[in-house]
């Protein structure tokens, strides 16, 4: 049995407390951001603002008190939206015992230190052992018992081994590496460029220029996995690019949805203004991959024509315009 404690009661998190209730054997506590969240959450046991339509169950505690949730824990699985999470490990970090596990299962970079969260929990926690969780998982069919097939990566393979055991079921499905920062990577990335498979949709350019933009696209996420020392396999699995067709192709996605409206014409401020508080974690790790390409020296060109529609209003129809009209060059 773990005790585990889940930070962030959006829809991913949610699910994730579903499924390990479900799964059974566990001490469950699912932490809130807002106070009145938690409240309604204990209440009623619908997420009815993120994850509508499924209860949790009365054995999950749930508390909008950080230190409270992670007490006695042996797993804390951090679930907030990526540029969320240093403020709260600044928060957790005095109080964590060496022996808690740090999961992440948010996919993103922080948009100011182009960091992976993994890099950000190591930074206020250097000795706790850590991983990470990806692959392509729709919170709703996760919630809804569908059949998925997750990955989790720690570098510690005994970490990786309990992290598997605590998160398998008989509908998710755990496969487990030891590549943290690939597995990060190939989760944030792909959020780039579904948002960018969003514009391709919503201007109506047809499915050859859909299967074009996944195809290069999942060239440039590689680029930049490897140069941050990911490994190609990790990028060929489920992280990758099992995660960015997910994301690319599957109505549920947020990051692709905004997309598409920006692709119909729609204004970014707007379009965010509509997922009511719901992230879309591309918008922002489009700023940091490009920082990390930079750094690296890597070619990313689509990931530079979204960051021009989403920051500096390009037209979508010119920047893929400007991504026809590149030179020529081997594959
Ligand atoms: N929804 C999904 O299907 C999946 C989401 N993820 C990842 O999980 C992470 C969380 O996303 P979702 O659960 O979808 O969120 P969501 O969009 O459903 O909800 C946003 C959440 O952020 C919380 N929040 C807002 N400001 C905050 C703050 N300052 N500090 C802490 N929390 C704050 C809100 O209370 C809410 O719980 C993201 O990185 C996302 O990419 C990963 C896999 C699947
Ligand atoms: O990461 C996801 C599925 O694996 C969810 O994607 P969105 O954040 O675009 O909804």
């Amino acid at each position: 049995m773990s005790r585990i404690a889940i930070l962030g009661a959006g829809s991913w998190g949610t699910a994730l407390t579903l499924s390990l209730a479900r799964r059974g054997g566990h001490e469950l506590t699912l932490w809130a951001h807002s106070p009145a969240h938690a409240e309604e959450l204990a209440e009623t046991g619908e997420n009815k603002r993120y994850l509508p339509g499924f209860i949790v169950p009365a054995d999950v505690r749930i508390t909008s008190k950080l230190q409270d949730a992670i007490h006695g824990t042996s797993v804390v699985l951090c679930v907030t939206p990526s540029q969320a999470l240093r403020s709260v490990m600044e928060q957790i970090a005095p109080s964590l015992t060496k022996d808690q596990v740090l999961l992440s299962a948010s996919k993103g970079i922080e948009e100011k230190t182009f960091l992976r969260m993994s890099q950000i929990m190591a930074n206020y926690a250097p000795e706790n052992p850590h991983g990470t969780l990806g692959g392509p998982s729709f919170a709703q069919e996760v919630a809804s018992a569908m059949p998925t097939a997750i990955t989790i990566a720690a570098d510690d393979e005994q970490i990786g081994k309990r992290l598997q055991d605590d998160f398998s079921s008989s509908s998710l499905r755990v496969y487990r590496n030891e590549d943290v920062a690939g597995t990060e990577l190939g989760g944030a990335l792909k959020n780039v460029i579904a948002l960018a498979a969003g514009v391709v949709t919503g201007l109506e350019l047809g499915n050859n220029a859909a299967a074009a933009l996944i195809t290069r696209g999942m060239v440039e996420v590689t680029r930049l996995a490897i140069a941050c020392g990911g490994r190609r396999e990790t990028l060929s699995g489920l992280s990758g690019i099992g995660d960015l067709v997910l994301t690319c192709t599957g109505g549920l996605s947020r990051n692709r949805t905004v997309g598409v409206e920006l692709g119909k014409g729609r204004k970014l401020p707007e379009i965010l203004e509509s997922l009511n508080g719901k992230v879309a974690e591309g918008v922002r790790s489009t700023t940091a991959a490009l920082g990390l390409a930079a750094r690296y020296g890597v070619e990313m060109p689509i990931t530079e024509q979204m960051a021009l529609i989403l920051h500096q209003d390009k037209s979508p129809r010119d920047a893929i315009r400007e991504l026809m009209s590149r030179p020529g060059r081997l594959e």
